[in-house]
């Protein structure tokens, strides 16, 4: 049962994501239908940020937001939603407090804790539970008229773990620490319960009409080498191996997928090879240096500008364009120009526009 939408008049963002030769990178940024910009606020007004993501009609005007904005300069679309509706749709409460982020009421504190036992136990119902994301997903191709793709998204498991133990953002991590030295057994049960929901909630965005899907792992960074390799790689290897086989059994083409594994620096190598099309970094690496180590690897690369830098001056944005694309536009693929994280609140949306003009300039001839 596939869905039908107006042929894309743009598909520079696939074509790349498939690591293909292109005329110029791609561009969009994380976070681009956010809170810089004026018409997000006026689109949200007082309602509460999950009513917004659970009405198609809020959800899909706001997506287009950014699109309509940088129109001609934009090649994509994210879908407005949050990485939280996962643990939502496991029966978990999670709020969004104005001006704080997330807030979980009761997160997950011990084995013990009976939730935790039904929470592994719960069958999820994710098509029916998170229905609103598809109805927003569906609405928004209609409304996009083929503009540019459309991607979805989900968080990885380690970084929706760390956010159902905690209860919200944290700078200790400790009760994740706890959790993971003190049971990993249990964490890893969970882990793997999230994981199989990833795969299905990816699988029904793309049936909606996702055309490339995001895993973001967010809270990469907060693991050392060898805990990363136990506790977040194993679940992005699972996401990137089920995926395809999922959509296979749903009569559904593959789509491009990216992983974002932030903070994870010394990960790079090993990120080339789970699975992934695309592997996201943050701005504490050197452009030059990933595509060293990426070698011959038909991997592409998406980031990775610190996204302070539109807080800057306009000469400090053609700066660290220019860094990128000195170390990221080889041969014309391998490169999907982006921050090296979300943009962020306060920052003037006509700089984003100077980003978006000075990787076209820098890179059209190239
Ligand atoms: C960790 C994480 C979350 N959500 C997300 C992540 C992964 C990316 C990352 O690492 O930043 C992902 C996300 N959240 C949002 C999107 C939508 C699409 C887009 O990128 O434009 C995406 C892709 C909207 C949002 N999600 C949220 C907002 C702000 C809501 C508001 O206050 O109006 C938006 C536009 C709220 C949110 N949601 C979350 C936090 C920590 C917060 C609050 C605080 C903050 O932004 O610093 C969890």
């Amino acid at each position: 049962m596939e869905l039908t939408f107006e042929p894309l008049k743009n598909d520079l963002l696939l074509r790349a994501a498939w690591g293909q030769v292109v005329e110029r990178p791609p561009m969009w940024v994380m976070r681009q239908a956010g809170r810089y910009l004026p018409e997000y606020h006026e689109a949200k007004g007082n309602r509460d940020f999950f009513e917004c993501c659970r009405d198609p009609e809020v959800a899909s005007t706001i997506t287009l937001q950014p699109v309509e904005r940088y129109a001609g300069l934009i090649d994509a679309a994210i879908i407005f939603s949050d990485i939280l509706v996962i643990p939502q749709a496991m029966g978990m409460v999670v709020e969004m407090v104005d001006k704080k982020g997330p807030h979980f009421p009761a997160p997950l504190k011990n084995p013990q804790d009976p939730q935790y036992g039904q929470v592994l136990d719960r069958d999820v119902d994710v098509g029916k539970e998170l229905d609103y994301v598809y109805k927003a997903i569906t609405l928004t191709r209609k409304k996009l008229a083929g503009q540019v793709p459309l991607i979805g998204f989900c968080g990885a498991p380690w970084t929706l773990f760390c956010y159902m133990v905690e209860g919200g953002g944290t700078k200790l991590f400790s009760q994740s620490k706890t959790w993971i030295y003190r049971h990993p057994e249990e964490s890893k049960k969970l882990l793997h319960k999230i994981a199989d929901i990833c795969v299905e909630h990816l699988a029904l965005q793309v049936r909606a009409g996702a055309q490339l899907v995001m895993v973001f792992e967010s809270w990469a960074g907060e693991l050392g080498p060898s805990a990363f390799k136990e506790f977040s790689e194993p679940y992005l290897r699972h996401i990137a191996q089920k995926l395809p086989e999922k959509l296979k059994s749903m009569g559904l083409e593959r789509v491009p997928m990216t992983v974002f594994p932030k903070g994870a620096w010394y990960a790079l190598d090993s990120a080339c090879d789970m699975g992934y099309n695309v592997v996201g970094m943050d701005w504490l690496r050197d452009p030059a240096e990933a595509v060293k180590i990426r070698g011959s690897r038909n991997i592409v690369f998406q980031g990775n500008a610190d996204p302070g830098v539109l807080y800057g001056t306009k000469e400090a944005i053609t700066k660290a364009v220019e860094e990128m694309v000195r170390g990221f536009w080889v041969g014309n693929k391998g490169w999907i120009a982006n921050l090296g994280h979300g943009i962020t609140p306060g920052v003037d949306p006509d700089n984003l526009k100077h980003f978006f003009e000075e990787v076209h300039r820098l890179t059209k001839s190239s």
